[in-house]
């Protein structure tokens, strides 16, 4: 069975209600999944911008610290001593401060001081073996005088630090720090006459400066640093760090791409998450701030980032998730609801319309309509109420005009008795009907006497009024079963069925003349009328219609000559 208006409208709004609350909490789930990820990626800037500050605070402690040994009078004596080991009480004095600037900073991976003279001769140096500190002395001190961090730092004017690179320690004898990724911060030790006579030295692993700087991050965020050309130094997977160590490059632009304007200094801070762009940063959300690193003047830089699961951002998001996926399924099931109430009761006056236009076609029956609404269907309903009474009332009418059509096809219009057609018709019928059986039928063929003298002499509607009344006694005369017709003019015709018919005929002849004779009263006169009647029978006369009329036509004018108001049997020697 093919689906009904009403199925097919609650189906289309249901679909329509189920879209519409599935688009809308999609909306809803989505922008507050942006939402969230917006706030975490402001968090996260402004944790990597704390860090930031943090690398540069834990910098400034370690150069104070250099400041600090440097400025100390012994310092500039035990460096500037020409013919070494020269005064030993007062470099032991300074050893000991040396060594207990290591035992107080565990994070200090070497301290040392070294002498500008005899190719930057190392005079104090303690480094930290594991958890033992250790103070290299005579022939193990080297000369450092090439290194960077010497030559550079003695060029410095009095009170500034150098900040070295951040890179793997190769420098052999510096027990564990050998090999670690390392930072020196350096500054110039100067005589109170102004001359720079060596540096003091602090090296620190970069894995102690780093646990020192994220030592309250939350618990989930992962450490990157890069230097000023994007080379990896941190990195939460340890073989990607310091790449260039090795002899390959392991760029941060490599791997999130939008991290070029931190290395083309058009911005100082870059935020990328797995939401916006899942190919580059899957998971996660990062931030990275451009952070100064080192002397103003060579405007060297690092780049810290931090980055955060996106499924810790998102957790606080699922509840509204599931809540969200349970409304949308619960306005679904709203939507189905209505979309059935509302097909429903708008097709319901439709299917009255559909009801009642199907009853009429088939049953003619007025079915109720809605024709009381106000809106078009109302308008709808009264013009198809008031066509279907049109409607219905032609048909009764044609009905009307075509019984009467077909009446009077078989009736005379006059005398409303059967016309010529109609009786031949029955007498057919007649002979058929007694052919098998044996009995016999009679036709009595009636002319009225002198009725011309009836028109002519008191006028047609006479003569009509006189027809009317002959047939009316003919019809009384008669049994229910005889055929009385009128064959034209003045001419009657009657069909007598039945056994014993041969004996009857005489009386029913002499019964008819005597009942046409009585007198007529009409337009105020009273008159008379006669007739001759001949016959004949079947099937002694006739087997046919055409033979029994014809002959008892024949029989009819024998009567007439006769003399008239009589009646005659057909004879065949006529
Ligand atoms: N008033 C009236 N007259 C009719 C009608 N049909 C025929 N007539 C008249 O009936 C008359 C019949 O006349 P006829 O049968 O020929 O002659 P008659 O005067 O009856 O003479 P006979 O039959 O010889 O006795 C004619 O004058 C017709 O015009 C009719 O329907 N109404």
């Amino acid at each position: 069975m093919r689906p009904g208006l009403t199925v097919k409208l609650s189906v289309l709004l249901a679909c329509i209600g189920i879209l519409a609350s599935g688009v809308t909490g999609y909306y809803a789930y989505s922008t507050n999944q942006s939402l969230l990820v917006n706030e975490a990626e402001r968090n996260l800037l402004t944790s990597t911008e704390l860090l930031s500050q943090r690398l540069s605070t834990v910098l400034n402690d370690i150069a104070a610290d250099a400041l600090t040994l440097a400025d100390m009078p012994s310092s500039a004596k035990v460096a500037g001593l020409d013919d070494l080991p020269g005064d030993d009480a007062a470099k032991e004095r300074l050893a000991q401060v040396f060594g207990t600037v290591m035992r107080l900073h565990p994070q200090y991976a070497q301290v040392r001081l070294i002498s500008r003279q005899q190719f930057g001769l190392e005079q104090i140096r303690f480094d930290r073996d594991g958890d033992r500190l250790v103070r290299v002395t005579g022939s193990q001190l080297q000369e450092k005088g090439h290194f960077p961090y010497v030559f550079e730092t003695l060029a410095l004017a009095p009170g500034r630090v150098y900040v070295s690179p951040i890179t793997v320690n190769h420098e052999q004898g510096a027990h564990s720090a050998e090999g670690a990724p390392t930072l020196r911060l350096a500054t110039p030790v100067v005589t109170p006459a102004g001359s720079v006579v060596g540096v003091v030295v602090i090296n620190v692993r970069l894995k102690s400066l780093l646990d020192a700087v994220q030592s309250d991050l939350p618990a989930g965020h992962q450490l990157y640093l890069t230097n000023e050309w994007g080379d990896f130094l941190a990195h939460p997977n340890p073989a990607m760090t310091f790449g260039f160590d090795k002899g390959r490059r392991l760029l941060v632009q490599d791997s999130y791409e939008q991290t070029r304007p931190l290395f083309d200094k058009t911005r100082t801070s870059v935020l990328v998450n797995g939401l916006d762009d899942p190919q580059r940063a899957k998971g996660q959300i990062l931030a990275f701030v451009r952070t100064p690193f080192g002397l103003p003047e060579n405007h060297q830089f690092v780049v810290l980032g931090l980055a955060r699961p996106l499924e810790d951002v998102l957790r606080g998001g699922k509840s509204l998730g599931e809540s969200t996926i349970q409304m949308v399924l619960a306005f679904s099931l709203l939507s189905i609801v209505l979309a059935v109430v509302f097909s429903r009761a708008l097709t319901r006056p439709l299917q009255m319309l559909t009801h009642a236009a199907t009853s009429f076609q088939t049953r003619h029956a007025l079915e109720a309509l809605p024709v009381t609404r106000t809106d078009e269907i109302g308008v709808l309903a009264r013009c198809f109420d008031q066509m279907r009474k049109e409607l219905k009332s032609h048909m009764e009418k044609m009905s009307q005009n075509q019984q009467e059509l077909r009446h009077l096809a078989h009736h005379d219009s006059l005398t409303g008795l059967p016309n010529r057609m109609q009786f031949f018709h029955q007498i057919e019928r007649a002979i058929e009907a007694v052919a098998e059986s044996g009995l016999q039928l009679a036709v009595l063929f009636i002319d009225l006497d002198h009725f011309k003298q009836i028109n002519d002499q008191m006028g047609h509607a006479v003569g009509d009024q006189v027809l009317i009344v002959v047939a009316q006694r003919l019809r009384s005369a008669l049994r229910g079963e005889d055929v009385v017709a009128r064959l034209g003019g003045d001419e009657f015709i009657v069909l007598i069925k039945g056994p014993g018919i041969v004996t009857e005929v005489p009386v029913i002849a002499a019964k008819i003349l005597s009942a046409l004779n009585e007198d007529i009263m009409t337009h105020g006169r009273r008159l008379q009328v006669c007739a001759s009647i001949g016959i004949s029978l079947f099937p002694d006369d006739g087997v046919t219609a055409e033979e029994l009329v014809l002959r008892a036509d024949s029989a009819m004018y024998k009567a007439k000559v006769n003399g008239r108001y009589t009646f005659a049997r057909y004879q065949a020697a006529e």
